[in-house]
This record gives C-alpha cells, sequence and structure tokens, in this order.
C-alpha cells in the first residue's frame, strides 16, 4: 500500500455505492454533500438520501452502472457481490468499505473546526480511536489559532497584489505569525486592530 492523503474534487462526479446499510447511507450523504450525483444499489434507502437527490437502483444489471461511475464504493455485507463490482471496477476509484486494503480510497473520519478540515486515519487500525482523536483534537484548537488562519489568509490576498516575489511574500507571512504585537491582539479577539497592523507593516515598505 502506498496511501497518501489528499483532497478530491467529487461535485458532478458519478458515484455508486453497492450496498444501503448504515456504511452506504453515511457514504452517500458524504458525497451528496458536495455535489456528487449518487446511485446506491440495495433493498431500499431513507428519505433523507432521496431528498437530497440519490438514486435507489435494484441489485441487478449493474455493469452499466459501474461504467457511468468515476467512483464506486463497495459498502454491503454480501463479500461475494463486493467482490464481483470490485472486479469490473478496475481502473476506477473504489472505496472497500468492506475490504479496505484491496480499494485505493480510504475514507477517514473527517471534520471542521470553523472552515478548516482535519482528517484522521489510524491506518485501518481503530475506527473508533480516530472518532477519539478527533474529540482531542478538537479540543486543543483556540479561536486563537482560528483568527491567525483568517488573518494570513487576508495578509496573503494583499501581498499577491502588491509582491510579485513569493519569496518576499513568505517572509511577510513569517513575520506576520512572529509578530508579538500582532499574537495579542488575536489573543484579545482584537481582529481589526490586527489586520490594521499587518496592513501598515505591508504597506510601510511598499508605498
Ligand atoms: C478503513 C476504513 C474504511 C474506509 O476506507 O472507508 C474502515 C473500515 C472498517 N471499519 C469497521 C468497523 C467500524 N467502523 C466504525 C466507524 C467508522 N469507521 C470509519 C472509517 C473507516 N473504517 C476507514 C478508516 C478507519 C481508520 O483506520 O481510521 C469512520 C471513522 C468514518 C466512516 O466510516 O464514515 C467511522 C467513525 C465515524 C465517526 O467519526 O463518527 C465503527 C464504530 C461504530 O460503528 O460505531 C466500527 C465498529 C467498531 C470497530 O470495529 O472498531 C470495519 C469492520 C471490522 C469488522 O469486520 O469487525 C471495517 C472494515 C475492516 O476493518 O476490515
Ligand atoms: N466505516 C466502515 O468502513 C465500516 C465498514 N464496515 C463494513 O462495511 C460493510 C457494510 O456494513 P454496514 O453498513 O454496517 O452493514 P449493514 O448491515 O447496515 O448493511 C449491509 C448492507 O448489505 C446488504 N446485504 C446484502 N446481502 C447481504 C448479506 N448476505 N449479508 C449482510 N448484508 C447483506 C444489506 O441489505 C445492506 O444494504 C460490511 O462489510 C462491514 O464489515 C462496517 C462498519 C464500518
Amino acid at each position: 500500500m502506498g496511501l497518501t492523503s489528499l483532497f478530491l474534487e467529487v461535485e458532478n462526479k458519478n458515484v455508486f455505492i453497492l450496498g444501503t446499510g448504515e456504511v452506504a447511507t453515511r457514504r452517500a450523504h458524504r458525497f451528496l454533500d458536495k455535489g456528487a450525483n449518487v446511485i446506491l444499489a440495495g433493498n431500499s434507502i431513507d428519505d433523507e438520501l432521496t431528498k437530497k437527490g440519490a438514486i435507489l437502483t435494484p441489485l441487478k444489471n449493474l455493469d452499466e452502472i459501474v461504467k457511468w461511475s468515476d467512483i464506486v464504493v463497495t459498502a454491503s455485507g454480501d463479500a461475494e457481490l463486493c467482490e464481483y463490482i470490485a472486479s469490473i471496477s478496475k481502473g476506477k476509484l473504489i472505496n472497500r468499505a468492506d475490504k479496505p486494503e484491496k480499494g485505493n480510497i480510504i475514507i477517514p473520519t473527517s471534520f471542521f473546526i470553523d472552515n478548516i478540515e482535519i482528517s484522521i486515519y489510524t491506518n485501518g487500525q481503530s475506527p473508533l480511536m480516530a472518532r477519539e482523536l478527533r474529540k482531542k483534537i478538537q479540543s486543543i484548537i483556540t479561536e486563537e489559532d482560528l483568527l491567525e488562519i483568517k488573518l494570513q489568509d487576508y495578509a496573503r490576498t494583499f501581498l499577491k497584489e502588491k509582491i510579485d516575489d513569493q519569496k518576499i511574500r513568505k517572509e511577510y507571512l513569517y513575520n506576520i505569525l512572529n509578530n508579538e504585537k500582532i499574537k495579542g491582539y488575536l489573543k484579545e479577539n482584537k481582529f481589526i486592530e490586527a489586520k490594521e497592523l499587518v496592513e501598515e507593516i505591508i504597506k510601510s515598505d511598499f508605498n
């Protein structure tokens, strides 16, 4: 295995999910929430999925749907059917919820703090611990960290307009990150003051 974490654009991508149980439903929500077209094969799906645009198909003639799909998920308790679907999915992106090590996509636990996305993968060892680690991480990220991210975003955009050389932009961003006065402002939730100081620092050199 040579897994590395990446973010995948799934908007308007075609996703086929084999199964309609707990895991299949969770996967379907995740893809639908990001604008993918989702078809699930199985007996029934709940109204919430239907409302989001999921389509249910019976467990037959699945070859055409596999051809249609960009991403395949096997999440059925029927091991033989999972194997069959995997065998006709060669060359595709496939998440094997039934046998993760045989697929080429892992779905980690992911969560947001503000608009920062954090994903955890325990290398298949303990999904439950992935969930526990999530709680720990959530508890150590402060309001100040989130403001620093907003400030860096602001400074980066501002710098891109003023300075062509990326190396120089980088130097400014490090200086902003380590500026004690700015840190003090963020600690006191004074974002406007922090922003003004950033502008001052940059403008004083470039006006
Ligand atoms: C590899 C992976 C699949 C992938 O790549 O998609 C995978 C695989 C498997 N999980 C199994 C079991 C359980 N999974 C959960 C829960 C979650 N599992 C999730 C992810 C992943 N699970 C992927 C990476 C995991 C990693 O390594 O970090 C989470 C984080 C995200 C999500 O699924 O949406 C979600 C928590 C969501 C949240 O945050 O709340 C629970 C808890 C519960 O149900 O209450 C149990 C029962 C307890 C237990 O077994 O620990 C089994 C069956 C094992 C068997 O047969 O006994 C397999 C298959 C196998 O291991 O063969
Ligand atoms: N996060 C993850 O990735 C997890 C993966 N799993 C694995 O994913 C698969 C599905 O798990 P869940 O959604 O929790 O199960 P579930 O029992 O909620 O759903 C199983 C689905 O498989 C279908 N099915 C068809 N034939 C079956 C058969 N012979 N036996 C059992 N089910 C059959 C059911 O109709 C249903 O759609 C299993 O292989 C399980 O080991 C399980 C838990 C978590």
